[in-house]
């Protein structure tokens, strides 16, 4: 298999068979590993520019150790649930690159959480972090608990024995966990509590993610939506378009999606769909983001109660019919792999201008492939969604000095915080391959941060 693509400008042999070969050893010893896989080999395709005009790279092995995870941690989590039944599941954390900072990422609670993806998740958010410009590692983790239909005891005892024994790993200049998919502030707050108790000692900085009453940034809940968003923004800006008066597709209802669509209708664009895992709805005169909210956040119901509310918008069981709809900008927000090579041509046959992914690995790469080649301009997911995890940064930052920033401060630094690395990316893309490919961009500049740390610290 070979991992060049074909629309991109090709490396020089020896880059190529060298970047083969990692690629085959990363599946060779795991592979049952796709979405890893998968997320490998993404990066190894966009970052041959760097190597050809720095070779060090590949002769002092940072190739090598890079796709190789720290460490590993898999454990057993045990509950009791409301029947009294023991219920047993597995937990996991991947402290993926620690060069630059603390292992930093969160925690996704969801039945399909395996070795796989949480790997691919902890390998994307080392570059990703990198990308911020902040002192931050790359880790990630979770477990296969389904949080659907549990009781708020269930979920809470759940919370305490995980953290049970991830408490053993983390710390505030260990590892430092947040949300992700299942897990939000609730789940925070249960799983502090349970640190807390366990160390006796009021670590605030060990978990991002937390209410704001205690610990936790202004600004957080927001940020990787807004952040998509702000984004979204210096792409068009750029581009000579505007965000006012656009039409956007956002697929799902949650965290990310629901923050999106917020800071898009306040700057003036027009939301016209959005789904969950049931289904989707579309309204061409736009979607109320509130009633989103009072469906999801306060009633935790189905996307499809939104009709009650605005009986003259369309439902479709199809969740994936989402990309159907004619829009100029597209948002995955919901999950990896949700956007195919099908999909893709839809929205271009549609007129789609922008792709930015709120999700991490939302678009296949065969999605993605069709985007660039209709020159469509693509933002990244480590790009593009790092809103979240660069105010995680701050909330430990905060938590260090003892000091609470207001929501508008926290909102400035976000700003600039994506205005820097949408810069960086292009900057990227401009010295190594005169192209305008973000993915390429966000790649190399992400990596070459962690690869020159890696170096500069020795072969450990
Ligand atoms: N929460 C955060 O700060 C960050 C999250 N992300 C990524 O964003 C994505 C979403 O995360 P959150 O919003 O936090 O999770 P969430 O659990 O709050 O929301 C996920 C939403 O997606 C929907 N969904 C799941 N699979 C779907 C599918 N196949 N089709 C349509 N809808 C589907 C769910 O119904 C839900 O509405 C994930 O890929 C996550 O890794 C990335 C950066 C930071
Ligand atoms: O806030 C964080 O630490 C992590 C956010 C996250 O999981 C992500 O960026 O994918």
């Amino acid at each position: 298999m070979t991992i060049i693509s074909e629309n991109v400008k090709k490396p020089s042999q020896y880059v190529a068979d060298y970047l083969d070969e990692i690629y085959h050893s990363v599946v060779k010893q795991d592979p049952n590993e796709p979405e890893f896989h998968q997320a490998v080999a993404v990066f190894l395709q966009s970052i041959y520019p760097l190597l050809e005009k720095e070779p060090q790279y590949i002769e002092k092995g940072i190739l090598k150790q890079i796709v190789e995870p720290e460490r590993v941690i898999t454990f057993r989590v045990t509950w009791v649930d409301d029947n009294g039944k023991t219920q047993v599941n597995r937990g996991y954390r991947v402290q993926f690159n620690s060069a630059i900072g603390p292992f930093k990422g969160g925690l996704r609670f969801h039945p399909s959480v395996n070795t796989s993806i949480v790997k691919f998740l902890g390998f994307e958010q080392t570059f990703k972090n990198s990308l911020t410009g902040q002192p931050i590692g790359g880790g990630k983790g979770g477990s296969n608990f389904d949080p659907k239909g549990k009781s708020d005891n269930e979920i809470m005892r759940f919370c305490q024995s995980f953290m049970t024994e991830l408490a053993r790993y983390i710390g505030p200049d260990i590892d430092v966990p947040a949300g992700d998919l299942g897990v939000g502030a609730r789940e925070i707050g249960y799983m502090f509590g349970q640190y807390k108790r366990l160390r006796g000692a009021y670590e605030a900085g060990v978990i991002t993610g937390k209410a704001p009453d205690f610990g936790g940034s202004l600004g957080r809940t927001e940020a990787t939506g807004y952040g998509t968003i702000y984004f979204v923004q210096e792409m068009l800006k750029d581009n000579r378009m505007r965000l006012e008066g656009s039409t956007i597709a956002v697929s799902g209802s949650g965290n990310v999606s629901i923050y999106a669509m917020e800071k898009a209708s306040q700057l003036g664009a027009r939301v016209v769909a959005c789904s969950d895992t049931t289904g989707y709805i579309y309204n061409e005169k736009g979607i109320d983001v509130d009633t989103v909210k009072e469906i999801k956040l306060k009633r935790k119901g189905r996307i499809k109660e939104y009709l009650d509310f605005h009986p003259d918008t369309t439902y479709s069981e199809d969740c994936a019919g989402i990309w159907s709809v004619p829009c100029g900008i597209a948002l995955p927000c919901a999950t990896q792999n949700e956007l195919d090579e099908e999909h893709a041509i839809t929205l271009v046959k549609n007129g789609v201008k922008v792709v930015a992914e709120g999700a991490n690995m939302p678009c296949t790469p065969k999605a993605t492939e069709v985007f660039l080649n209709n020159g469509v301009l693509f933002g990244p997911a480590k790009a593009a969604n790092a809103g979240g995890v660069a105010v995680s940064q701050l909330e430990m930052a905060q938590n260090s000095m003892r000091l609470k920033w207001t929501f508008e401060e926290v909102d400035e630094r976000l700003q600039d915080i994506m205005k820097s690395i949408y810069r960086n990316c292009v900057d990227a893309t401009k010295e190594f391959d005169n192209a305008t490919n973000l993915i390429q961009g966000a790649n190399i500049a992400g990596f070459k941060k962690v690869a020159d740390a890696m170096i500069a610290q020795g072969v450990i």
